[in-house]
């Protein structure tokens, strides 16, 4: 290189020098001066030559060179932009295309050496094209950045969202030489978005809006009501004995169901109703804008009317009934927390009046609610403080004095309160779920008196316990098992009475758990028999020993009695069926002796002894002290 730069110079340097030398030459040896003359003029004459085309062979390699590195760069550039997932090309200011890339050729359906030098309107519609021009043109006019979303049918014929960012770009002297642009497909993500926010504000499984929506739709149907002095009621609807559905058929039955009632539902209201689905089986129905309030019951029942209508699903036919509470605005609360709140006491309420109905809010509910809250409490202090109490009372057979069975009765004395009836405190205790730990706390106390009974002389057959259907869920006989295993209590020597309504349910949960203990030696037994609907047929198949008639079918039992025939029927087929029949609420020798000519085996009522503490049982019955 540095050779090549020193050429030039140094061939003019030589011919200066030749022509000099030729002249000294010339003036001290004339005779010997042509040939060397001559010489140095070739010589001259070559080097020059050779200097011309040195330079212009230079030139060229330059430009070659740099042809070469333009040809590279561009190369580059395209790869860049072709590597682009974006559609990016470059238009002129008269809108013509001067550069687009692979991504934006392939969605015209074009080369890109085709699509050079075309404009929008050669290839979409006019009012696409016009459109675009627009843009174009206000992205100049901004000097600036616009970014817009636009459909687009791609060459296939496909409707694309595309994203696009237009650019102007400029000369160095300032001036607008045409728009850079990059569209990106977003139909995809746009459409995963939507996705997403529609499963933010609705039920996967219903489609129906969720809390959220719900929160939303009812405050804004709210305001709308106060401007238009119009009313707004809620209705929360709850499914009654879903879980006893979900439970015995299955779950998939279960969804069906639930989305059969969402579409029984909103099929059932106005398009300015709302219908919500909270979770599990509950369902919020609000109707907005109500002129007349008066209405509004009337509505509700109806949408229950609908609920309760046959269902088939997957070859099951169901009948499904449901219970609705009503809050209506402003009357109940103006905010949409105090609306659902008070509907939700009310539905309590209408749960509590024995379902399949409506019940509108009142002031009162709430301040029963609050009362029934602080019990649940106390209850709950009273298990970790070991305040419950057992009784036993005896039960007789026919013509013995001394009792061989026993029955567990639950006492709460409550420390403000006194004692407090297990009518009041179980249904709190099921619905708050502390049956569970205190049905456990019965059975294990029991279990216990009845071997320390016998520890000191009096031996029973049997210990009666009492068992709320709430209780038998998938782990209960593997508790059960687990506390007799304990004590090392025979199951022979425990009942657990059950009620009518419990054993008929068909809950296949149910069945399994008393069949295994039934397979263990525990005996069960139908309590208050008489007030629930079974069929006599299916008392056949059920897994019991014991039916105990309930004590209203006691009380007026006399010859003539519709109870005395009651009695009769159950004890007669008890009897066929080869079951034991109690009698519980003797109170009195007329009831005995009735009970006796029917052949009651075993009876139990304040007539023989009031239910008793464990000490004052031993005391009164143990005939070995
Ligand atoms: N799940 C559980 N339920 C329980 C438990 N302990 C009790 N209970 C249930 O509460 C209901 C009310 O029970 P209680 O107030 O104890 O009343 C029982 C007896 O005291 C009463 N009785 C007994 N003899 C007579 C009588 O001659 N006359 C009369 N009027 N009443 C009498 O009857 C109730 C008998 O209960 P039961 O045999 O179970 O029906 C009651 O439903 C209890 O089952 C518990 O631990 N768990």
């Amino acid at each position: 290189m540095h050779l090549r730069r020193w050429f030039a110079p140094l061939a003019l340097l030589l011919i200066v020098w030749s022509l000099f030398t030729g002249a000294s030459v010339a003036d001290g040896d004339r005779n010997n001066s042509l040939p060397t003359d001559l010489l140095i003029l070739l010589f001259t004459i070559v080097i020059l030559g050779a200097s011309v085309v040195f330079f212009y062979w230079r030139q060229i390699r330059r430009r070659q060179d740099s042809d070469q590195r333009l040809k590279e760069h561009t190369e580059l550039i395209r790869n860049i932009l072709d590597s682009q997932p974006d559609m990016v090309y470059y238009k002129d200011t008269d809108g013509r295309y001067r550069l687009c890339n692979e991504n934006c050729a392939r969605f015209i359906g074009r080369s890109a050496n085709e699509i050079y030098g075309l404009t929008d309107a050669d290839f979409y519609d006019s009012p696409t094209a016009a459109l675009a021009s627009q843009r174009d043109k206000e992205t100049i006019e901004r000097g600036a950045q616009c970014i817009h979303e636009e459909w687009l049918h791609n060459a296939d014929g496909r409707p694309v969202l595309l994203e696009t960012r237009k650019l102007p770009l400029y000369s160095k002297d300032g001036q607008c030489t045409g728009i850079l642009g990059m569209s990106r497909d977003i139909t995809e993500s746009k459409k995963a978005q939507k996705n997403l926010e529609h499963m933010a504000h609705h039920d996967v499984l219903t489609g129906l809006a969720n809390r959220i929506l719900l929160n939303e739709q009812l405050d804004y149907a709210l305001q709308l009501a106060k401007r238009s002095n119009k009313t707004v009621a809620v209705l929360f609807i709850d499914l009654d004995k879903f879980k006893e559905i979900n439970d015995s058929i299955g779950h998939a039955v279960g969804d069906l169901l639930l989305k059969d009632v969402a579409h029984r539902l909103t099929k059932n209201l106005r398009d300015t109703d709302i219908c919500a689905r909270l979770g599990g089986d509950e369902f919020i129905v609000v109707l907005t804008q109500v002129d007349d309030a008066s209405t509004i019951n009337e509505k509700c029942d109806q949408l229950l009317s609908v609920i309760s209508q046959p269902y088939s699903l997957q070859g099951h036919l169901l009948s499904v009934f449901a219970s609705a509470g009503i809050s209506v605005a402003p009357q109940h609360g103006e905010s949409v927390d105090a609306l659902i709140r008070n509907a939700d006491v009310a539905l309590h309420k209408a749960k509590e009046l024995g379902r399949n109905r409506s019940w509108m809010y009142q002031p009162e509910l709430s301040r029963n609610m609050h009362s029934r809250m602080s019990l649940e409490k106390d209850l709950r202090d009273a298990l970790v403080q070991n305040d419950f109490r057992l009784v036993y009372q005896p039960q007789f057979r026919q013509n013995e004095s001394n009792p061989l069975r026993v029955e567990t009765l639950l006492r709460w004395p409550h420390p403000l309160r006194g004692l407090i009836s297990p009518h009041e405190f179980i249904p709190l205790a099921e619905t708050s779920g502390l049956i569970m730990e205190l049905g456990l706390w019965v059975l294990r106390s029991a279990c216990e008196q009845f071997l320390a009974w016998r520890d000191q002389g009096l031996t029973l057959e049997k210990i009666a316990v009492n068992v709320s259907a709430i209780q038998i869920n998938g782990s209960f006989a593997e508790s059960v098992a687990k506390i007799l295993d304990d004590l090392n209590f025979n199951p022979q020597w425990l009942e657990l009475e059950v009620t009518e309504s419990l054993m008929m349910s068909g809950i296949t949960e149910v069945t399994q758990q008393i069949h295994l203990l039934r397979n263990m030696g525990v005996e069960f037994s139908i309590d208050d028999f008489g007030t629930g609907y079974s069929s006599l047929s299916k008392i056949k198949s059920m897994p019991v020993s014991v039916l105990k008639i309930d004590q209203s079918f006691v009380r007026d039992i006399s010859d003539e009695s519709s109870d005395y025939e009651i009695a009769r029927a159950i004890i007669m087929m008890a009897k066929s069926l080869g079951l034991s029949v109690v009698a519980e609420g003797v109170e009195n020798q007329i009831q005995e002796d009735t009970l006796h000519r029917l052949g009651c085996d075993w009876l139990q009522g304040y007539f023989y002894g009031n239910p008793l503490s464990g000490e004052e049982f031993l005391t009164k019955y143990n005939t070995n002290q």
